[in-house]
Order: structure tokens, then C-alpha cells, then sequence
């Protein structure tokens, strides 16, 4: 342990208060966590450092070294090192974890310049949603609305997927009057469906330069008929092979890279 970094004392008890409210954290319990988020590991610090995340507090195993990139003001609790690997969640755990300030956005966040918004429309893997949050920053997508029943983009799954987009990149929670909103305000609705159906389009003949929102339907059950019907477009990415539909991650991205292409194209010809 770097005593020269802090005084305090170490931590040994797992029924300390500040340790039970890290595990809370850990789990996703947003009223005994004070409604902080924990995230674990070297990576995610770094990102969340460097997207200006505001950390409260620093749990870092005895055994390791304070980063010098925390910021003096961030307080800073050592744990003895059983205590670190009994509450984290990893396997391996690299002796670091911190809680931090979720930033809380509201619909005008995704509405900036061209909005290109991803609507995750009761995604329930963490992973697909951390993913897709990932992909939607790659591409300059503006921002995700996540409707009712979709998973927390703050879900452990979810962050690690995103590999820190999730700082950076508004997820807003929506309704259905939400979405529909998006309509009076000039954004067409892309409903993304697997099957080539009637009125059916394939990706690269819909025009996704313009303001558009596209829906990305739950794992198993796909987009429901409230969502379809707000539909302006439905768009699909056509599969010559015998798969039935494409991962919601997966799909999500390729639809993100076609409007990312048609928007560089557009701008070109503007230029
Ligand atoms: C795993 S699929 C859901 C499959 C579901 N059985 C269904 O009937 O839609 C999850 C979502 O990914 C999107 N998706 C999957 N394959 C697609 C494709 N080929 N083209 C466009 N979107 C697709 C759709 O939004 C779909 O709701």
C-alpha cells in the first residue's frame, strides 16, 4: 500500500457502511447506493477520468498503487485485499473500483445538430445495450433513448460492454409519447425489422443522412406493434444466409455504419 497517499486506516470489515454501499452499487441498487454507480477495474477509470465523470470515492486494494491520475479531490478508501475481491465482480479483480455521479440527460441531449438516435426498444442483455451504446458513439450517433423495460445502460454488463461510451454518450430514458414526439419535430422513425416484408426497405435505399431515429426491437420478440406503428420507414438489412434475424447489437451497428456512410457522402456533395 502507498502509505504516503493516505493516512486512513485500512478497511477490514466487510459490514463496514462505506463497503455495504459499494456492493449496493455493485448491484444496481440505486436507493442504498445513494443512487451512485460502481465501476471496476483500470479501464473504465480511465475513461470515466477522461470523460470528466465526477468520482466520489476511490476503493483501492492495499496491495496496489493510488493512480496519479485521480484527482486529489476524489476521496480515497483502502480495503484489505480479501474485502476488495469479496465485493467486486470480477474473477481477476485489478484492486480498484470507484463510485461516481451517473449523468442524468433529458431528450433535447439527442436532439443536437442532425440527430442519428438509437431507440432501444426493451433490449434486455446488458451486453447488447453496452454494445450497441459503444457503436452508436463510433458512428456519431447522437444519443440512445432507451424505452421502458430496457435494461440499465449502468447494469456492470452493460458498462464493461461499452468500454466507457457510456460516459460520453446520452442515454435518455423515453415513452412511447416521447417517440412519437420526435415526429412533430422533423426526426423520421426507422423501425429495424429482420424480415423482408411488404414496405420493407433494405438499409442502403432508405435515406438515413436525414434527422432519424431507429428502433431496435427486444432480443426475443423483436419491435412491438405500438413501436411499428410510429414507424415513417421500415428498414432492413438484408442476409443472403438462412439466419433468421441478427443479433440486436449486431444489427444496430450495421444500420449505424449505413447512416454514418450515407451522412460522409451527403456532406461531401454539400462541400
Ligand atoms: C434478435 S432480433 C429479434 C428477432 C425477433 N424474433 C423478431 O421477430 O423481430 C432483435 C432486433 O434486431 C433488429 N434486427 C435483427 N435482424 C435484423 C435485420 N436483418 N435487419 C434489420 N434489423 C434487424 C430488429 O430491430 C429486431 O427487433
Amino acid at each position: 500500500m502507498a502509505f504516503s497517499e493516505s493516512a486512513s486506516a485500512v478497511i477490514t470489515s466487510r459490514s463496514n457502511a462505506r463497503i455495504k454501499q459499494l456492493r449496493a452499487a455493485f448491484a444496481g441498487q440505486a436507493r442504498l447506493s445513494g443512487g451512485l454507480v460502481a465501476i471496476e477495474g483500470d479501464n473504465l477509470l480511465n475513461e470515466a477520468l477522461r470523460s470528466g465523470m465526477v468520482l466520489k470515492t476511490i476503493f483501492i486494494s492495499e496491495r496496489r498503487e493510488l493512480p496519479r491520475s485521480v484527482p486529489k479531490s476524489v476521496e480515497v478508501l483502502w480495503l484489505a485485499n480479501d474485502i476488495f475481491a469479496s465485493v467486486v465482480e470480477t474473477q481477476s479483480p485489478q484492486g480498484i473500483a470507484a463510485l461516481l455521479v451517473p449523468p442524468v440527460h433529458k431528450l433535447d441531449a439527442v436532439l443536437e445538430k442532425t440527430p442519428l438516435i438509437v431507440v432501444a426498444a426493451g433490449l434486455q442483455d446488458p451486453g447488447n445495450l453496452g454494445t450497441l451504446i459503444r457503436s452508436a458513439e463510433a458512428f456519431g450517433a447522437t444519443g440512445i433513448l432507451s424505452t421502458p423495460g430496457t435494461v440499465s445502460a449502468w447494469n456492470q454488463k452493460a458498462l464493461r460492454a461499452s468500454a466507457g461510451s457510456v460516459f460520453r454518450t446520452p442515454v435518455v430514458a423515453a415513452t412511447l409519447e416521447d417517440l412519437s414526439s420526435l415526429k412533430s419535430q422533423g426526426i423520421q422513425i426507422a423501425a429495424a425489422v429482420a424480415e423482408d416484408a411488404y414496405k420493407v426497405i433494405p438499409a442502403h435505399k432508405a435515406d438515413l443522412s436525414q434527422p432519424t431515429a431507429i428502433l431496435i426491437g427486444n432480443e426475443g420478440s423483436g419491435l412491438s406493434d405500438e413501436l411499428l406503428a410510429l414507424a415513417d420507414i421500415f428498414v432492413t438489412i438484408p442476409c443472403p444466409g438462412r439466419v433468421e434475424s441478427l443479433n440486436a447489437a449486431i444489427a444496430a451497428s450495421l444500420l449505424l455504419y449505413e447512416a454514418a456512410q450515407q451522412r460522409a457522402a451527403s456532406s461531401k456533395t454539400k462541400a
